[in-house]
């Protein structure tokens, strides 16, 4: 039975964690302001997919307290991407054995993890699972279930491929998705398009998908605009084919067709609601420093880093701007 550790049981970890324990893996979840809840009560999954479940996975506080149920054989990140989230969990990563899943939104998360953890796998996984955690221990869940995966680098090993496989197996034996691709790099451009274009946007108005589109004329083309900017990163990157025409017109189907159905809250949109800090680095600001790497022209990311940056400001004045130690120069950010 494999072992499991997820950290950060929001809404993405919180259904990871039910289709890994629905596969018969051991999870253990860390988790911090739902702890009592989802230690006492278990989990409560409302999906479209999965239906009305509930669960009860070991709860611990800690990374720490985590280790006496481990070692770990996976362990899923699905906290949200910061600066510094890679050594939150070093304590439960066993070299050479533990295999770490970023399940997490952005581009260029990967190189902190190699850096930190250079003997172990890592799967860098591209999420698509509309979910909120819409009460301490309780997530609803809409109709997409989806986690593309693929080792990093591309070109990992065999023991690498082998434990990126045997997780795409432990999702479908526990009713999930996450096939797997020998290089995962232009599908995480390809959500990252989809995250920049629509994060910002209605977590800067206060509007769900639907309703930015409802909003105005102007709305839908700024989507577009915004995906096809990072659609020329993603090529100056070294993926020219990732951001086709057709996929931009493909993934704005998805909100339109929430124009019947009602729409969804993107993640950043419940961070602003609920006070918590915003991804704005990992989804923008990476980005946006691609860009400039390779003398790509980026002003719609330059506005809404700026703008998203602001209101992460006002939102938490504690946490203000400083330059992230990273592996591109400090002078290239904005
Ligand atoms: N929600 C969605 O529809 C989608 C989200 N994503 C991406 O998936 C990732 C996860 O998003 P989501 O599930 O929505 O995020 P949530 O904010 O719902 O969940 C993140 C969880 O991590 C916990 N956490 C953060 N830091 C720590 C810590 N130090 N110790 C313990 N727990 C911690 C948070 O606890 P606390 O509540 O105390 O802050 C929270 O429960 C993000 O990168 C997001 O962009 C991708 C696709 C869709
Ligand atoms: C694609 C989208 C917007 C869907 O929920 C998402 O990834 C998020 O909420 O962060």
């Amino acid at each position: 039975m494999p072992r499991i550790l997820v950290f950060g049981a929001g809404g993405v970890g919180c259904i990871y964690a039910y289709i890994l324990h629905k596969a018969g893996a051991s999870v253990t979840a860390v988790c911090r302001t739902n702890y009592n809840v989802a230690k006492t009560k278990g989990i409560t999954v409302r999906s479209k997919i999965f239906g009305r479940q509930h669960f009860q996975p070991t709860v611990v506080k800690t990374v720490q307290e985590a280790l006496q149920h481990g070692p770990f054989d996976y362990l899923l990140v699905c906290s949200k991407a910061f600066p510094g989230t890679a050594e939150l969990i070093k304590d439960a990563v066993t070299d050479r054995h533990t295999a770490i899943v970023l399940a997490q939104n952005g581009i260029g998360l990967e190189e902190d993890y190699v850096k930190l953890y250079p003997e172990n796998t890592i799967i860098s996984g591209v999420v698509y699972l509309p979910v909120t955690q819409v009460d301490q221990g309780v997530v609803e869940h809409g109709p997409l279930e989806r986690f593309e995966i693929g080792t990093f680098p591309a070109d990992a090993g065999e023991q690498a491929k082998s434990q990126c496989r045997g997780l795409s197996e432990l999702f479908k034996a526990g009713g999930g998705s996450a096939p797997l691709f020998d290089d995962i790099q232009p599908l995480r451009w390809i959500k990252v398009a989809v995250n920049a274009a629509w994060n910002p946007t209605t977590a800067l108005t206060m509007c769900d998908d639907a309703n930015y589109l409802r909003s105005s004329p102007q709305a839908e083309p700024l989507i577009r605009g915004i995906m096809k900017e990072v659609s020329t990163v993603a090529a100056a990157a070294g993926y020219p084919d990732a951001i086709t025409h057709e996929v931009i017109e493909r993934d704005l189907a998805r909100p339109k067709s929430r124009l019947e159905t009602g729409g969804k809250e993107p993640s950043m949109l419940t961070d602003i609601r609920e006070g918590r800090s915003l991804e704005v680095e990992a989804i923008v600001g990476n980005t946006l420093r691609l860009g400039q790497r390779y003398g790509v022209k980026t002003p719609y990311l330059e506005m809404l880093y700026a703008l998203a940056m602001a209101r992460s400001f006002a939102l938490r004045p504690d946490e203000r701007w400083k330059p992230i130690a990273r592996h591109d120069s400090d002078d290239a950010r904005p």
